[in-house]
């Protein structure tokens, strides 16, 4: 921001009517003259005694979220500050722990302990928290609102501190990789890691974006390397860990969403060839991916089978309750001919193929949803202090106490189950995504126990 000029307190009285408005918050001077007549609230309320010309700093923060101040649209409306003060709400340096209770895992929070993170973990955690801070949020934002995907320009810089790899979990896939700068070296690489970043990539509040975020390839790709002929596992792993080319796993149709059996998308064998036909729905990632894990039914039960984008493959976009850069797809496979070579694991044996994924996926969730938990209780908490009515801020209300503890006791069990089932995966025999699924009943529990942190009623 550039250098502001100095107001005295008598100036801005001077500024108190319609036309020429100007209010002080938080000793910030805010020409609102323009925008009175645009604002949410009405202009009405800019104009009253006390507001118009006045220091409004406890009224405003009375109505909205600091968070207003800052978007660009609001914040160049601000003129200069008041001669010798500063501001009182700062906000909070990139990479930064909050400080608000509940808002940050307890391993994070001063005084805690914790027999699962070292020191190494702390560190990646705030590297990541900053990366993302200041590279990914801004584009989560934009792309939230305009509903476009990723950019490629993010996508690189993921893959310049190997994010996509990283979101793979542990295992062979990392080695030779320079993780997040060096921070952290691939055979120290564990599920705690990656917890982190699947807690972390979700305070952004932006829903659709986090899928958007090249979900598609974390549950993608995994069949591709565990089933995968060697041959297409050169071609096709470098080029989704490295962002240039996009991944989507294709299962999910309107004849059969959780019925996985139910599958009626067809793969005939024509000589070296499959023959696909058939279509998904729900495709996260569809409309940009350039390839397809697929869920087909063959003649002897079903096969998973990877499917390039080309003749006969088209997607057009799902309009869905959160954002279209998630790139939701209604992907048509028309009389696709696919090389025999693309059929990960037997043929007939799909339901393996795919059910194995699922374990590292729904842990994956889990990760996520308890990050925008912690967001949730933090935005609760600061509006319920801030927030004052019948006199007083509502946390002196006993029954949005009674709602808070609630929400604050759900995420705390979730949380510590998930660091429970997070440990075991990092002791069973071997790192791979298979090995994990002898943990398929605690995943499957913890996954559907999902508290809703939102759902004050349950
Ligand atoms: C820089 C100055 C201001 C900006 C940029 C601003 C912006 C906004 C925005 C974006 C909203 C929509 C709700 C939200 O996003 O939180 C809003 C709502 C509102 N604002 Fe402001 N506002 C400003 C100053 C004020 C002041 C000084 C008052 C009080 C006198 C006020 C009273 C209200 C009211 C009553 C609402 C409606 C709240 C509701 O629906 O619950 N605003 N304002």
């Amino acid at each position: 921001m550039l250098p502001q000029r100095t107001i005295t307190i008598e100036e801005v009285k001077k500024h108190n009517k319609v036309g020429d408005l100007w209010i002080i918050i938080d000793c910030k001077v805010f020409d609102l003259s323009k925008f009175a007549d645009l604002h949410p609230g009405g202009p009405n309320v800019l104009y009253a005694e006390g507001v118009a010309g006045r220091e409004a700093t406890d009224t405003f923060f009375g109505l909205h979220r600091h968070e207003v101040l800052l978007r660009p649209q609001y914040a160049r409306l601000q003129i200069g500050i008041i001669e010798g003060e500063a501001e009182t709400v700062k906000v909070p340096a990139p990479g930064s722990l909050s400080k608000v209770p509940y808002a940050e895992p307890s391993w994070l929070s001063e005084g805690y302990f914790t027999p699962y993170y070292s020191n190494n973990h702390r560190v990646f955690q705030k590297a990541i928290r900053k990366f993302f801070q200041e590279i990914v949020r801004p584009e989560a934002i934009r792309c939230e609102e305009n509903g476009k995907r990723i950019s490629q320009e993010v996508v690189d810089k993921m893959s310049d501190v190997e994010i996509i790899a990283m979101r793979l979990g542990p295992g062979k896939h990392l080695k030779g990789r320079t993780l997040m700068g060096g921070t952290v070296k691939p055979e120290e690489f564990d599920y705690f890691h990656e917890l982190i970043l699947n807690t972390e990539l979700s305070r952004f509040g932006t829903r659709g974006f986090v899928d958007g975020m090249l979900n598609g390839a974390v549950i993608g790709l995994p069949p591709i390397w565990n089933y995968g002929s060697p041959e297409l596992q050169a071609t096709i792993v470098p080029e989704v860990l490295s962002g240039r080319k996009y991944l989507a796993l294709a299962i999910t149709e309107a004849f059969a969403g959780s019925d996985v059996s139910g599958l009626q998308t067809t793969a005939v064998k024509d000589g070296d060839h499959w023959i696909v036909t058939g279509t998904k729905k729900w495709i996260t990632n569809g409309t940009f991916a350039d390839y397809f894990t697929t869920g087909c039914k063959t003649e002897n039960g079903l096969t998973v089978i990877l499917i390039e984008r080309g003749e006969g493959v088209s997607t057009t976009p799902i309009k869905t309750a959160y954002s279209s850069t998630a790139g939701t797809a209604y992907v048509t496979f028309d009389n696709v001919r696919v090389p025999v070579g693309n059929t990960l694991g037997k043929v007939g044996n799909g339901l393996s193929v795919i059910l194995s994924n699922f374990n590292h996926e729904r842990w994956m969730v889990t990760g996520c949803s308890v990050g925008a938990q912690r967001v949730i209780v933090e935005e609760c908490l600061k509006w319920a202090n801030q927030r004052i009515v019948f006199g007083k801020p509502l946390t002196s209300q006993a029954v949005i106490r009674n709602k808070l503890g609630k929400m604050i006791t759900r995420i705390e069990a979730c949380q510590n189950w998930l660091e429970t089932v997070t440990h075991q995966m990092n002791n069973v025999r071997s790192v791979s995504r298979v090995s994990i699924s002898s943990l398929i009943s605690p995943i499957l529990s913890l996954n559907g126990n999902l508290p809703n942190t939102c759902d004050h009623n349950r």
